[in-house]
């Protein structure tokens, strides 16, 4: 047996895949070079770049230079450092969950790859306090059907306005017109984040983006994901990442075909590739600069770009008072000012068995969230949840013995939790920061993916695509391509004069003509200026 798995394995050797034999094409095209690559941000985006240009490590050296002085992962945050005895999921302060309803999200293959245990999040209760009511089972599947129905008119419909209506007001309309406003499908509509941030765009209305389908989890925390990709496995060594390196400023030398990244600390280095692997806000707000500065198109792109505010709050009670067979508890509200505010409740109980809730805060609240003290959260959190399920049931779980907050809207090296489809932008924006600025600069993250932006799969799927092209050549292809298209207009240009020249009686006069307007450096001479000339000459 050992002798037939043997010659299958060295039969497996000897004949190459496709993607093998290109890359033994690309590697006969570009045969000397070897290049230095600098990833800048060490988030899922960075870190997926580093891990697949590490994979060719003959061709390529990567180094990762993280801002953070003690932590890599970004927006991924499961912070075990302030909870050394955290399993994980409990103490995921930015994204948690993945998508399951994307159709291209690789991260639960992924996470199988490197054996980390996922657990579902299933079963909703949707409570509305001021009516006293509860849904669960074969009510949410009524409710959900109403809700579906009045989002798919609303999105319908707004095909028609002449201008783009947001979310919120494409379903106010719907209400307003065919449905009541008072139904219970109506309260669960309007607690979709796609209706609570106030400018979400009908026309690139996609459910996976951010309202629907975050349901897996890891239940050792996200982070771990992150920690797999930098220690790499027995056939691949760990990245090579320096923390507490903020990139300050990034110069292209393109006399040298170079780019020298420059430090916070006040050094520098220089390197042949960068990939710019920080989010949205840092470039908006300048505090990377770059030499020469990028591309009328791109600073339209980052400036114009949603950037939506959103936070988590973790908190640990000394018992679990809530109703133990439920994944999440849904929260409506009445008024504008409190969408976004602690509605939707995660079961951490059922996932690892400890007494612990997380909520979101989103929009607008999650600004002045980052404001309230910890008391203050604390106080607000308990009259939201005795809103929910009592005060009765509240005092059974007794204090509250761990609270944690994020704060990603001031966090220095995030300045905000994702991009969103705002009212009036297009998918050229996502698409023009995808592309690379030959010779040397990529961009990844969530920011660049055009069909998956604001997810962490997007933003994996962002490094993936870098890497290839890294890997791949793509700058040195298009610029080869470029210089080839150059060349081919030269040489028509060239052939048109020659013809031009070359025939007719008066050819040597013509000539002149030419080449007096050729000397005058006028792009294009008619011909009574031709004439003219003549006459002077
Ligand atoms: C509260 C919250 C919940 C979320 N929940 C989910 C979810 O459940 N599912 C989902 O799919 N997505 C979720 N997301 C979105 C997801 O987290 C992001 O899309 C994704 O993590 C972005 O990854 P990234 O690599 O593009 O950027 P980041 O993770 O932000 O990485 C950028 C890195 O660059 C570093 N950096 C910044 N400035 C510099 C500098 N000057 N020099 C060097 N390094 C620098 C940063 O410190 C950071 O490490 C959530 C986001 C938030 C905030």
């Amino acid at each position: 047996d050992r002798g037939r798995k043997k010659e299958k394995t060295s039969e497996k050797s000897s004949v190459k895949t496709d993607s093998e034999k290109e890359d033994d094409g690309i590697k006969k095209a570009y045969p000397l070079l070897h290049k230095e690559v600098v990833v800048v941000g060490a988030g899922i985006a960075g870190l997926a770049a580093a891990r697949r240009i590490s994979k060719d490590r003959s061709n390529f050296t990567v180094t990762v230079y993280e801002a953070q002085k003690n932590r890599y992962g970004g927006r991924v945050w499961t912070d075990k450092l302030t909870n050394m005895k955290a399993k994980g999921v409990e103490v995921d302060l930015g994204s948690s969950a993945f998508n399951v309803i994307s159709k291209n999200n690789p991260l639960l293959e992924l996470a199988e790859d490197f054996e980390l245990k996922t657990s579902s999040i299933e079963g909703l209760q949707f409570i509305i306090p001021w009516e006293g009511k509860v849904y669960s089972g074969s009510d949410i599947q009524d409710i959900t059907k109403e809700a579906g129905q009045i989002l798919n008119q609303a999105l319908n419909e707004s095909k028609s306005w002449k201008f783009e209506p947001s979310v919120r007001e494409a379903v106010d309309k719907v209400l307003h017109d065919d449905f009541s406003s008072e139904s219970t499908g109506s309260h669960l509509v309007k607690c979709l984040p796609s209706y609570v941030i106030k400018d979400y765009s009908t026309r690139h209305y996609r459910p996976e983006l951010l309202d629907m389908g975050y349901e897996k989890v890891l239940l050792d925390g996200t982070g771990e994901l992150l920690d797999r990709l930098v220690s790499g496995s027995s056939e691949e060594p760990p990245l090579h990442l320096q923390l507490n390196k903020a990139v300050r400023q990034i110069k292209f030398d393109n006399s040298k075909g170079k780019v020298i990244i420059r430090f916070r600390d006040g050094s520098q280095r220089q390197t042949d590739v960068v990939v710019v692997a920080v989010p949205l806000s840092i470039i908006a707000s300048q505090d990377i600069m770059f030499e020469p500065d990028l591309p009328k198109n791109y600073q339209v792109a980052v400036s114009e770009m949603g950037v939506l505010t959103s936070n988590k709050l973790i908190l640990e009670f000394e018992s679990a008072f809530w109703p133990s067979d439920f994944g999440v508890f849904l929260r409506a509200v009445q008024e504008d000012q409190d969408r976004g505010y602690m509605q939707s409740w995660i079961n951490i109980h059922r996932l690892v068995g400890l007494p612990v809730l997380t909520t979101f805060v989103m929009g607008d609240s999650a600004i002045g969230f980052e404001k309230m003290t910890d008391d203050d959260i604390k106080q607000s959190a308990l009259d939201v949840l005795i809103e929910m399920f009592g005060k009765d049931t509240v005092s059974k779980g007794g204090d509250v013995v761990r609270l944690q907050r994020s704060q990603w809207v001031t966090e220095e090296f995030s300045k905000g939790s994702h991009t969103y489809s705002k009212v009036g932008t297009t998918p050229e924006l996502w698409e023009t920061l995808s592309e690379p600025l030959c010779p040397g600069v990529y961009f990844v993250g969530e920011h660049t993916s055009l069909g998956e932006h604001g997810t962490l799969h997007g933003a994996y799927n962002s490094g993936i695509r870098a890497g290839d092209q890294i890997l791949s050549r793509y700058c040195e292809k298009k610029m080869e391509e470029e210089e080839r298209r150059r060349e081919e207009a030269r040489r028509k240009e060239a052939e048109r004069k020659k013809k031009e020249n070359g025939g007719g009686a008066n050819a040597s006069e013509e000539r002149a003509t030419k080449e007096v307007s050729l000397e005058d450096d006028d792009d294009v001479v008619t011909e009574e200026e031709s004439d003219e000339r003549k006459d002077e000459l």
